[in-house]
């Protein structure tokens, strides 16, 4: 059995997983590092602060982490670790050159884990569709992830309070402040998903969809509340809540770059 780390650095947290060959055993997530630490932090001090207690009994210092990154400026704080491999390039097929590494590697674990053709609704930071058939990047979109949305509502305006998510679905026809910005970014997020489930359904009438990232469980619960429960069983059948596809297309890339050792 070999050990070996899985690192992906999104917009909000650093996430992790610790696999033994392609057994996925442990998941954990951290906030970003403060920049101006000094020195540059190593990774037994990373995994002391951050990882469960079981990966710190791990030969740390030898273990190889494969990594991604959109995040310039925290990738930077721990380049030196020469134990890490940085992803830069995957097999999936015709995707443009400022592509997040994040959407590529959780497109590849969403087609190599599920089926293809697959699309991707990863709840974070941002909220982003990503597409594909057959190791083929096909298309996909940005926008403002959950918390976004409401901070920037916040942030822009005088008026606005900074609001969490609302635990359950809001009403659409709000009579109050707080009501009103939850259901407006809330019903709209959920309008957006099946939008861009519905455009790609029918082209792609036999894909998976998969959902993940932070927020990713979230959506999926109310986005089924809201639109698919009693309508389209078919659709609810492949359709899943997964937080590691971005674990499993890291595994699926080292398994096809081993093999070839
Ligand atoms: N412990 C947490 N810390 C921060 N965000 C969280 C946490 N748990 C769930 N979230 C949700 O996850 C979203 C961020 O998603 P995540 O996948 O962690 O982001 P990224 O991959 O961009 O770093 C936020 O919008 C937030 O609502
Ligand atoms: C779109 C993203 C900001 C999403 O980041 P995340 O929410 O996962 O932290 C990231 O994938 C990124 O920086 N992408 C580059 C632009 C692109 O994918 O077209
Ligand atoms: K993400």
């Amino acid at each position: 059995m070999i050990d070996w780390l899985a690192l992906v650095i999104g917009n909000t947290r650093w996430h992790w997983a610790w696999f033994q060959d392609d057994h996925l055993q442990h998941v954990w997530h951290h906030e970003h590092l403060v920049n101006s630490q000094t020195p540059t932090p190593d990774l037994s001090s990373i995994l002391a602060a951050h990882a469960p207690s079981q990966i710190r009994l791990l030969p740390i210092e030898s273990l190889n982490i494969w990594a991604v990154s959109v995040v310039p400026s925290q990738t930077r704080g721990v380049e030196h670790i020469s134990t890490i491999r940085w992803l830069r390039h995957f097999p999936l097929e015709k995707v443009y050159p400022t592509m997040g590494l994040d959407r590529i590697v959780t497109l590849w674990g969403a087609g190599q884990h599920y089926s293809w053709p697959t699309l991707v609704i990863d709840g974070g930071t941002a909220l982003t569709f990503t597409a594909g058939d057959a190791g083929t990047f096909v298309g996909g979109a940005i926008l403002l992830g959950v918390r976004s949305h409401l901070a920037a509502l916040h942030h822009y305006t005088a008026a606005l309070p900074h609001l969490s998510p609302p635990p359950h679905l809001p009403t659409r026809w709000a009579q109050d402040t707080p009501s009103a910005i939850q259901g407006g970014v809330i019903h709209t997020i959920l309008a957006s998903i099946h939008e861009f489930i519905h455009s790609w359904i029918s082209q792609y009438p036999d894909t998976s969809i998969l959902f993940t990232g932070g927020d990713g469980e979230y959506l999926h619960r109310l986005y089924l509340a809201q639109y698919q429960i009693q309508q389209n069983q078919a659709l609810v059948n492949r359709t899943w809540f997964d937080p590691n596809l971005m674990f499993w297309g890291i595994s699926a890339y080292r398994k096809e770059e081993t093999r070839e050792l």
